[in-house]
């Protein structure tokens, strides 16, 4: 949404501190939790001083909206934090998100078990999860906190899904609830299919934008793409859509695909190139070397002329991320920009470099999204060659068949989280 942000992860506060501490780490144990564990509060309370002060030291750099993340769920801790924002001028909006439905309990704890720096333990989180219940106080059952801005999620066993919002007073507050509504909070794990279209007749001749037709490998591609979902495990049962841009390379590749759905969005249509739509990079160093330089120096910000900048498509793709944000089993077939935009979006990677990540043609990419911001990235290379699309800065060279180059320093990067 173009809105600098930052996370503050209690978490690792209380993991530096105790690390600091002892000669060797060793996570806490779930009594840790137990608000009555004296010890345990006063860890926690340190842990949120110094978050605290290291997000006062943002803001003096930063305008956005910093995230604090660690579990405030009694009366007391909220009013102390709140009286300890107010200090710094910052307002807070709290996020309450409440569930009482066992099986989801359980989906959240083995997806902690495989990602969390804390223990690998059912049991520990389950008793966790006890001892903050033994304590827990719901925002919104309490008058003195009426004036608390808030929003209180619900998802209960029995269906009922709620959501109680409170004093939201400013436009910001609002986009930020917008956003936290629209998120798959309570389901921590999912999987999405990423690809590019298949190689087309305009990456073939090395010119840009357009609504040309597969090649005849990019067609091979797009007949190949069903069984390399087979192969990664992907459930003909399971309930699977694709979503497609509205230009024919990425409907073509579609075509095979034994999906239910197949959803064209106009949101996923690559970069407009305005007055360069049609050119090869080498013509427009040569009829525009001037804003050829100006994109090669920044990328992100800068806007074709009569056409879009990567800034413009992050935004257009907001609708599409939300949407994504909750459904799982999705394989989604767009563009090279339109790629490095989503796949930024998950791999949490700074929009300057992001629209330098290499996205390769003819490979399916699998993301498997799990909380703590971790993501596992698999690429499965299809084995049809292709021409590269990639263009180096300062050059305007492309068309380098790369598709059997593994590991080459343009490969996006696998496997990082
Ligand atoms: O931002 P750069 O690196 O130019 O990449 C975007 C370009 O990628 C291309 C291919 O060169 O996309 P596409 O995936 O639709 O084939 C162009 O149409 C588009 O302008």
């Amino acid at each position: 949404m173009m809105i600098n942000s930052k996370i503050f992860n209690i978490g690792d506060y209380r993991r530096k501190q105790l690390d600091s501490q002892l000669d060797e780490f060793t996570s806490v144990d779930a009594d840790f939790y137990n608000f009555e564990n004296q010890e345990g509060l006063k860890i926690r309370l340190n842990a949120y001083e110094n978050a605290l002060k290291d997000m006062e030291k943002w803001f003096l750099n930063n305008e956005g909206v910093a995230i604090l993340d660690g579990t405030s769920s009694t009366r007391s801790h909220r009013k102390w934090l709140l009286e300890r924002l107010r200090r710094l001028h910052i307002e807070p909006i709290f996020i309450e998100s409440f569930s009482d439905d066992k099986d989801l309990e359980k989906l959240n704890i083995n997806a902690l078990i495989k990602s969390s720096p804390d223990k690998k333990d059912f049991d520990f989180y389950e008793e966790k999860i006890k001892n903050y219940i033994k304590f827990y106080e719901s925002m919104n059952e309490y008058n003195d906190e009426k004036d608390y801005t808030f929003v209180k999620l619900m998802k209960k066993a029995d269906g009922m899904e709620q959501a109680v919002i409170n004093k939201v007073q400013s436009y910001l507050e609002s986009k930020i609830i917008f956003y936290v509504m629209n998120l798959n909070y309570l389901n921590p794990s999912k999987v999405i299919w990423l690809s590019r279209h298949g190689e087309s007749v305009y990456n073939v001749e090395k010119k840009i934008g357009g609504d040309s037709k597969l090649s005849e490998r990019g067609l091979l591609y797009a007949k190949k793409l069903p069984q390399l979902l087979k192969e990664q495990g992907f459930d003909e049962n399971n309930q699977m859509s694709a979503w497609t841009s509205t230009l024919v390379r990425t409907n073509e590749t579609a075509q095979f695909l034994p999906f239910d759905q197949i959803l064209p969005w106009r949101a996923l249509n690559e970069l407009d190139a305005g007055l360069c739509d049609g050119m090869t990079y080498e013509e427009i160093e040569e009829k525009y070397p001037e804003d050829f330089k100006e994109r090669d120096d920044d990328k992100f910000e800068y806007r074709y002329k009569g056409g879009e900048s990567y800034k413009d498509v992050v935004l257009r793709v907001e609708p599409v991320m939300m949407e994504l944000e909750r459904q799982s089993n999705v394989l989604i077939i767009t563009h090279q920009a339109v790629l490095r935009c989503i796949y930024a979006y998950f791999m949490n990677i700074p929009q300057d470099q992001s629209p330098w990540v290499a996205i390769p043609l003819h490979t399916l990419i699998k993301l498997e999204v799990r909380p703590y911001g971790a993501c596992k990235v698999s690429l499965i290379k299809a084995n049809i060659p292709a021409v590269s699309t990639y263009k180096e800065k300062g050059t305007s060279n492309v068309g380098e068949d790369v598709s059997n180059k593994s590991n080459s320093s343009r490969s996006l990067l696998a496997d990082t989280n």
